[in-house]
């Protein structure tokens, strides 16, 4: 009998404040997770009766040619699974590396950590992955414009996954926490791994960090993945030396060091949700705006950290009365009463200054001029609009606004940046994303329908 269907889903994120300082573990971020979520579904393939395949298939059935199928075999010396790229029809291979690396580490983890035997054969499966709309800005066939039933919430985009651009929503974190979950819930039994226990999701958290490290060729603070895991949370983040010793996956040893890595208690990520620790206040809504202007700026990270070593003092006297300013910001936001709007607006502008001092002094553009310009009209020219900042590492690419959550107020927001982008050129368009508390969770298979072959 194939196993039923494991259907499950990872919130996309926005670092509202800490950005650059969440880097370091002396700081913290407020870290929000999206109503845009990246689901995946694990279904069993069937094959003929006798007929045993290593394979897995993972298809992104929004995008063109995206489809990656592997086989895959142990890695000698305990090196755990290795995985193959197989080509599809006549297709050039196009790999995906966040999707391959996770597979081999979850794969890797359920034959290590759940001691069965490394002669342990898995049921091939075919894993789907739906992302909601807004984690990409191309045109596509929007809901309204389809007939189609089946494709009310997930559009199609007419085109490569490679050629979408996407919004930064955090799709990698998302995908990677999504994938591993899917696998473990759907090969280990549910005393072995549960989603919604605080150790499942541990287990998730550290497997999911190490997969997404490795795929990304660099140690980042992980708070993207810690929302996707957890959804909104004030994040601090690991220790970097817990992932150093970890050899590559295939590589002799890899095995046994993934499952003790993921076990081990050096693990010292702070997630703080409880209570009223993050949140948005009643009647509150977090809102994300996309701004395709086209302009990217690379190295950011490295020239504020340059910039941090080189200034000493100064550097660090700007970066405590930041994380002070960012923990008033959350305290605002969850105080128990109800807080004024003015006093949101307030503490966010706090914040917004001494980033912008941060931008002057390190010469990096974290609140460019045309964003303060930006920011400034929605805050003074919109009603509902609190007061807004530019998200993450900032740059040129997105804003994050606390509004009046209402229909009025949406409107108002899309009028203003219709004519501010007519009138200024590129194109700033709010999406359909608000802030959401909760982190990686189950799936029913009805949302999917018409999409699972
Ligand atoms: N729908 C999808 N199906 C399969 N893989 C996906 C999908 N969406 C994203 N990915 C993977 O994630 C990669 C994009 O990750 P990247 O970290 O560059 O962007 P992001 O996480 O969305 O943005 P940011 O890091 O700026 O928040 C893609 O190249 C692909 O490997
Ligand atoms: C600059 C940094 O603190 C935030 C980057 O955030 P984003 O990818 O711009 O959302 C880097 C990190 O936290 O890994």
């Amino acid at each position: 009998m194939p196993s039923s269907p494991t259907a499950v889903s990872a919130p996309g994120k926005v670092l509202l404040a800490g950005g650059y300082l969440v880097l370091d573990r002396q700081y913290t971020g407020l870290v929000f997770g999206l109503s845009a979520r990246i689901n995946v579904v694990a279904q069993e393939i069937r094959t003929s009766q006798g007929v045993q395949l290593s394979e897995v298939v993972v298809d992104s059935p929004q995008f063109l040619e995206a489809q990656w199928r592997y086989g895959y075999h142990l890695a000698p010396g305990n090196g755990g699974f290795k995985l193959t790229q197989l080509q599809v029809g006549s297709n050039q291979i196009n790999a995906n590396p966040f999707v391959e690396i996770t597979l081999a580490y979850a794969l890797t983890y359920i034959v290590a950590a759940a001691h069965l035997k490394s002669s342990h054969v898995f049921a091939p499966v075919r894993l789907t992955v739906l992302a909601d709309n807004d984690y990409y800005s191309q045109p596509h066939s929007s809901p309204s414009s389809s007939p189609s039933h089946h494709h009310h919430r997930f559009a199609k985009f007419p085109t490569k996954l490679k050629d979408a651009h996407k919004t930064g929503l955090g799709s990698s974190a998302a995908l990677v926490t999504a994938l591993t979950a899917a696998l473990l819930t759907h090969y280990l039994p549910a005393s072995a791994f549960d989603l919604t226990s605080a150790t499942g999701r541990r287990v998730l958290h550290n497997l999911a960090q190490a997969a997404h490290c490795a795929a990304q060729g660099k140690v980042g603070s992980g708070f993207d993945v810690a929302a996707a895991v957890y959804g909104s949370c004030v994040y601090r983040r690991f220790s970097p030396s817990i992932l150093t010793g970890l050899p590559e996956a295939g590589a002799p040893g890899f095995a046994p060091a993934l499952a003790e890595c993921v076990a081990s208690a050096a693990w010292d990520v702070e997630v703080a949700k409880e209570g009223t620790v993050v949140r948005m206040p009643p009647g509150v809504a977090l809102r994300m705006c996309d701004v395709d202007c086209g302009s990217q700026t690379v190295g950011m990270v490295k020239q504020v950290l340059r910039w941090r070593e080189a200034d000493g003092d100064a550097a660090r006297a700007l970066w405590d009365d930041l994380q002070a300013r960012n923990e008033a910001l959350g305290a605002v936001l969850s105080s128990g009463d109800e807080p004024k709007e003015a006093d949101i607006a307030a503490a966010v502008a706090r914040v917004r200054e001494l980033v912008r001092n941060m931008g002057v002094a390190s010469g990096v553009p974290i609140e460019p001029e045309s964003q303060s310009a930006l920011l400034d009209a929605l805050r003074d020219g919109v009603d509902g609009v609190f007061e807004g900042v530019v998200p993450g590492a900032g740059g040129f690419d997105a804003l994050a606004l606390l509004v009046r959550d209402d229909e009025a107020t949406e409107a108002r927001i899309k009028e203003f940046l219709q004519s501010w982008s007519r009138e200024k050129g590129g194109s700033v368009r709010l999406l359909g994303v608000k802030g959401e508390m909760e982190g990686v969770r189950r799936e029913g298979l009805e949302q999917y329908d018409g999409w699972l072959s």
